[in-house]
């Protein structure tokens, strides 16, 4: 905490130690963090509310799509065999035909089609029974376009067999699986589903997200900060991130260094949420607020070999899982992304992201011993998906202007030196970049 006041402020809270629980890798903390989260909720919710939720089963089509024979043009429906018996040939020639009805798109079909005849039909429009081929307008003497039903039509070229007929259930027979378990419902997965018919879908629930900064220097946006004081971004930071991966996500500012103070304010911060997110105040100063309040309650600080984002804590407090995220801004970020997003990844039954292979265009050196984080911007040239450092200040915990235009960070690990050009990486995501 570095606030002007606190210099001459209240003495030291009783503090507990500032002692390590427990030093670890990423992938240790990632594992203990993720060990925590709760199996999947499963609820049947209307699709329009669904968006961004993963199916907690596979989902079937209710019915046929297309539900009928239908066009896939503006056209003439006939039977071919018709069309040669009137002496059409792929050689040339050309036939007139009746016309004996009309079938726009959302109309229904005749029962059948009197031999030797046509039926106009438009796109998407149901077929007659026994009619197996759609010759095009372009194909006939009818002009394109709004034009009465013609009594006849002549036509001068011979489609192949089953042209422009869309036979009922070739997209999807009643049955088939549209969309599997697991999948996320973006938006061709919930379009595909409500083509079909799905209203609603079983799906695992969203976690509720709370996310909390601390800090007295803390002032909120819009507020001119005095001496020794900052305005809160990581709030935003947070919620942002939280929000934008599909959770909903309350965002609380705690501007003081008050242990009890905090205290007093943990039922409410624990009611109703499935992750509690602080970030801030978890360190070695001596007014770390979230470490002083929570560690006598038993979330446990320790240290991951990383950079930025190695002091952290964990816990569980009346059931919900409490992650402690240091305060500087970059750390947050990487921290949230690392730790916070599979934790929700696994409490909301989606699968984890693929990860993102990018090739460095740049190269920077680093000290063994922590994995590193470093925020890149990613361009797609010839084919390949090149990740260029954001800044030449790398990696930073409070670069917090260079967050703006960041497309996620290269995991460098923990035992390399540094990154050469040219080097194959892996790009953990920011969500929506
Ligand atoms: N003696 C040691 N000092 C520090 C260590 C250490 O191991 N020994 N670790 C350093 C590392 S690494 C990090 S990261 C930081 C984490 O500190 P805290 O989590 O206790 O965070 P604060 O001290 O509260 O804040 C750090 C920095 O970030 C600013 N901040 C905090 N919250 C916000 C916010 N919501 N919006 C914007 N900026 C925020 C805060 O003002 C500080 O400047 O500890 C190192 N120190
Ligand atoms: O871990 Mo801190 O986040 O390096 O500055």
């Amino acid at each position: 905490m570095t606030s002007h006041d606190r210099v001459h402020a209240d003495p030291v809270p009783a503090a507990p130690t500032a002692e390590i629980a427990w030093q670890r890798t990423v992938a240790e903390h990632l594992a203990a963090v993720v060990f925590l989260a709760p199996a999947p909720r499963t609820v049947e919710m209307p699709l329009a509310e669904a968006s961004g939720l993963a199916l907690a089963a596979d989902v079937v089509a209710p019915r046929d799509l297309p539900g009928w024979d239908c066009s896939a043009m503006d056209g003439f429906a006939v039977r071919r065999s018709d069309l040669l018996t009137a002496g059409l040939s792929t050689e040339g020639g050309e036939v007139v035909l009746p016309v004996v009805g009309d079938v726009p798109a959302g109309a229904v079909a005749p029962d059948g089609l009197p031999a030797g005849s046509a039926v106009r039909v438009m796109t998407g429009a149901p077929v007659p029974p026994g009619t197996d081929t759609v010759v095009a307008v372009e194909l006939t003497d009818v002009p394109r376009g709004p034009v009465p039903l013609p009594a006849q039509v002549r036509v001068h070229g011979l489609p192949p067999l089953g042209e422009a007929v869309r036979g009922r259930g070739s997209d999807v027979a009643a049955g088939q699986v549209v969309a599997g378990a697991g999948s996320r419902l973006d938006a061709l997965t919930l379009g595909s589903l409500a083509a079909v018919g799905v209203s609603s879908v079983p799906v695992h629930s969203a976690a509720r997200v709370r996310v909390v900064a601390t800090g007295d220097e803390l002032v909120p946006l819009g507020s001119e900060p005095g001496p020794g004081q900052l305005v809160d971004c990581n709030s935003w930071l947070l919620h942002g991130l939280a929000t934008s991966l599909g959770h909903p996500c309350e965002r609380v500012t705690l501007n003081h260094d008050d242990p009890e103070r905090m205290a007093a304010d943990l039922p409410s911060l624990l009611a109703d949420v499935d992750l509690l997110v602080f970030t801030g105040g978890v360190s070695a100063g001596a007014f770390e607020v979230v470490r002083q309040c929570l560690q006598p309650r038993g979330v446990e600080f320790g240290q991951v070999a990383m950079q930025p984002g190695k002091p952290q804590g964990v816990g569980v407090l009346d059931g919900v899982t409490v992650l402690c995220l240091p305060g500087n801004p970059v750390s947050a970020v990487v921290s949230f992304l690392a730790f916070a997003r599979p934790w929700l990844d696994a409490a909301s039954g989606r699968p984890s992201p693929a990860p993102v292979r990018a090739v460095v265009d740049d190269a920077w050196r680093k000290k063994p011993g922590r994995a590193q984080f470093m925020p890149v911007v990613l361009e797609a040239t010839d084919g390949r998906l090149l990740a260029r450092r954001r800044s030449s200040d790398g990696s930073l915990s409070h670069l917090a202007s260079r967050l703006a235009g960041v497309a996620g960070f290269v995991v460098v690990p923990a035992d390399a030196d540094g990154v050469r050009e040219g080097d194959l990486v892996e790009v953990m995501m920011v969500p929506g970049s």
